[in-house]
């Protein structure tokens, strides 16, 4: 076994984890915009472009990072996955009916150890099932694999869960934060109680550098709207999330891919120091060049989700040789000649003796047949090889360190609800300030304000139609904009919600409440400045406390609407359908609200009773009027507002009882909303 935490770049000084020592004065043209850095970033980590990297940069040096680091050995026996396709309707084939449920192998008997110390890459063409067998590792696929996984020993568990690094295929990160409040809240989140601030943001400051992501520090991670750092500082971003809890298995999903051979090389360097820091390393590789394969210990490759070959890297010719398939003379990559086999392909392979004996035109002839050979040597010469080194392996000396806490022992969280409730509400106002105060929403109200105030202009209380016009026009308003706003928020978050789940980050009931408080500052400022300025340009009565109780309900109808967006939200996770639905919904409270129709026929008036427009405006026009309150009808006498036919059809009695509705909508829909959110969970 590796040693653990060996240095592979003895000469290196390490770095200080003083967040400000690389800051000192530099010219704008240096790659780090704010300065020289120190002689250990120098020496470890140097500011490099991609494109100085024409041989592999030094292996980082993660041994700065906080906690002694345990030992994984992982092994898997015949891990096998089958997936159940929903039925489909193919008209040609079965006259319009739909087919019944099929049910497809993915991974078929895949097993293989991997040791710290090591890098293993899964090699396959695509939908051979590289990515289902590492999600299957990082034991995100409960309950539909088959097979034994074991992590030195023990079965997953939560205190596994914390020692494995998943870097995900793409990239799930916040595109308004820079690379430093990525990695610094990331810190915050995933960093054990006993660390304080300082040392928590310390480590994300060593990550930093250790990953080369100095010069882009303080830039903004961007997105498919807004550029930011390149595709290999993404990817690099990506690892140093997973490195901050100094993770004993790494898995990565594609980590080079769309990535120019340099950087991937340099990932792969990383990678590789990685591993030779006494980590477990396993990743999926797309195409790797010669310059690439030569990096890796341990290469495992997959054909329909079946092994062809699970070994040393540098025997793999050795082994194929020995069946009867030769490279061509012109192809010198040896992933080119693997991803051929695995695709059943050997137009490029020189055939030998033994080739002949095992019958060479059928496997020419037929790529499928040339697999079925292929795995079944594998079955045949390596697994038995592989199942004795597993078995044997389970007699391994175990370093103390490598020990895993014990169920009982370990802690479900590493940090406390209001730590985890205070982070994700000051991440998500940075992430969201674009949005929440954007100068289109704020001239959207605005403006809507205004021309409805001028509308309105100085309404008189004579014109009451016009008046409680006004009045339902608030109550819609306000329902329609959050509740459309709000419809957003879980489906956009849902990917880093499972993502950062997956790796245990945080509790769903933290960044369920950071949500709703951090939406909470805009979601009244708005309707606030509305009402102000409506209000008055309205003409509506100038008494203090009937303005302030307008605004109350007002606001109130604001929290119940987007707590209906937000169980909607939840419950389709699409925004399209959502959003339909949020509409057809809206214009039936629109029109069961009590403004439009007085007479619904009864068998449909229900309606209006689960319409919290109705309620809102029904108490917006109740404390707008009072119940002796007469206005000049153009009759000899006053009339009085109760007797005028819409708010007689109304009724403005028995208040409380609408807001005791609109209490119960509005804990209701966030209840519906946290459940909705626990139910599409992964875990
Ligand atoms: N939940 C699922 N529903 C339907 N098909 C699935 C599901 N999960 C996996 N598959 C199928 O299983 C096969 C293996 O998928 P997987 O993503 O593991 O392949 P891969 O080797 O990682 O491919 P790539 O290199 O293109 O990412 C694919 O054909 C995929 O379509």
């Amino acid at each position: 076994m590796m040693p653990i935490e060996q240095d592979p770049t003895p000469n290196t000084k390490s770095p200080s984890i003083n967040p400000h020592h690389h800051t000192s004065n530099r010219s704008s043209d240096d790659c780090s915009p704010h300065g020289e850095p120190s002689a250990s970033t120098k020496a470890i980590s140097p500011c490099l472009e991609d494109d100085d990297f024409e041989s592999p940069p030094p292996p980082p040096h993660f041994s700065v990072l906080h906690g002694s680091l345990r030992p994984i050995i992982l092994k898997f026996e015949d891990v096998t996955c089958n997936i159940t396709l929903p039925p489909t309707t193919d008209s040609a084939c079965c006259l319009g009916n739909p087919d019944p449920k099929q049910t497809r192998i993915v991974l078929n008997g895949v097993s293989g150890i991997v040791r710290p110390g090591e890098l293993l890459a899964m090699l396959g063409p695509s939908g051979s099932g590289k990515t289902t067998l590492l999600t299957a590792l990082g034991g995100r696929l409960p309950g539909k694999v088959t097979g034994s996984v074991s992590y030195n020993g023990q079965p997953f568990s939560g205190s596994i869960k914390r020692k494995i690094g998943f870097v995900t295929q793409d990239d799930v990160l916040y595109p308004h934060l820079t690379v430093l409040e990525t990695l610094t809240y990331a810190a915050l989140l995933r960093l054990p109680k006993g660390l304080t601030r300082q040392e928590k943001m310390g480590q994300a400051e060593v990550v930093i550098m250790e990953l080369g992501l100095v010069r882009c520090r303080n830039t903004m991670v961007g997105g498919p709207l807004l550029r930011g750092i390149s595709g290999g500082e993404r990817k690099r971003v990506s690892i140093g999330q997973e490195m901050l809890v100094n993770p004993s298995l790494l898995l990565l999903d594609e980590p080079t891919s769309g990535l120019d051979s340099t950087t991937a090389q340099r990932i792969l360097a990383i990678l590789r120091g990685l591993a030779r820091g006494g980590r477990t390393v396993m990743a999926t590789i797309h195409q790797p060049s010669s310059r690439l394969y030569r990096m890796f210990d341990k290469v495992m490759v997959l054909s329909d989700g079946s092994p062809i070959y699970t070994g040393s890297a540098t025997r793999v010719m050795d082994y194929f040789n020995s069946i009867g398939f030769k490279p061509g003379f012109n192809l010198v990559n040896p992933a080119d000649f693997l991803l051929d086999l695995a695709n059943g392909i050997v137009a490029d392979t020189t055939q030998d003796d033994q080739h002949e004996l095992h019958g060479r035109s059928e496997r020419h002839d037929h790529a499928s047949s040339t697999k079925q050979f292929l795995i079944s040597s594998y079955r045949k010469n390596l697994y038995p090889v592989l199942k004795a080194e597993i078995q044997q392996s389970l007699h391994d000396p175990i370093h103390p360190n490598s020990r895993l806490p014990s169920r009982s022992s370990e802690r479900q969280w590493t940090t406390t609800w209001w730590e985890q409730f205070m982070v994700l509400l000051r991440r998500g106002l940075k992430e969201r300030r674009h949005e929440s105060y954007s100068g289109l929403r704020i001239f959207q109200v605005l403006s809507v304000a205004f021309i409805s105030g001028l509308l309105w202009w100085h309404s008189d209380i004579s014109h009451l139609q016009d008046q409680v016009g006004l009045l339902f026009f608030f109550s819609i308003f306000w329902g329609f904009f959050p509740l459309f706003n709000a419809i957003f928020a879980f489906p956009q978050e849902r990917p880093m919600l499972i993502r950062e789940r997956a790796s245990g980050m945080y509790r769903l009931s933290s960044y369920y409440f950071a949500r709703m408080v951090g939406d909470l500052p805009m979601e009244l400022v708005l309707p606030t400045i509305f009402v102000t300025i409506t209000y008055y340009m309205g003409g509506l009565k100038p008494s203090p406390v009937t303005f302030l109780l307008t605004l109350s309900i007002t606001l109130y109808n604001v929290l119940v609407s987007q707590g209906l967006g937000l169980a909607l939200g939840a419950m389709l996770m699409d925004v399209k359908q959502a959003t339909t639905l949020a509409s057809v919904t809206m214009l039936v409270f629109l029109l069961a609200g009590g403004y439009y129709i007085q007479h619904i026929p009864p068998f449909i008036n229900w309606l209006k009773y689960i319409s919290f427009s109705h309620y809102c405006y029904k108490l917006l026009v109740g404390v707008q009027y009072s119940e002796n309150e007469v206005y000049d009808c153009g009759l000899e006498m006053p009339c009085k507002v109760v007797d005028y036919p819409i708010i007689k059809h109304l009724g403005i009695h028995d208040l409380g009882f609408d807001v005791a509705v609109l209490t119960i909508m509005l804990v209701g829909y966030r209840l519906l909303a946290y459940v909705a959110l626990r139910m599409g969970q992964p875990h």
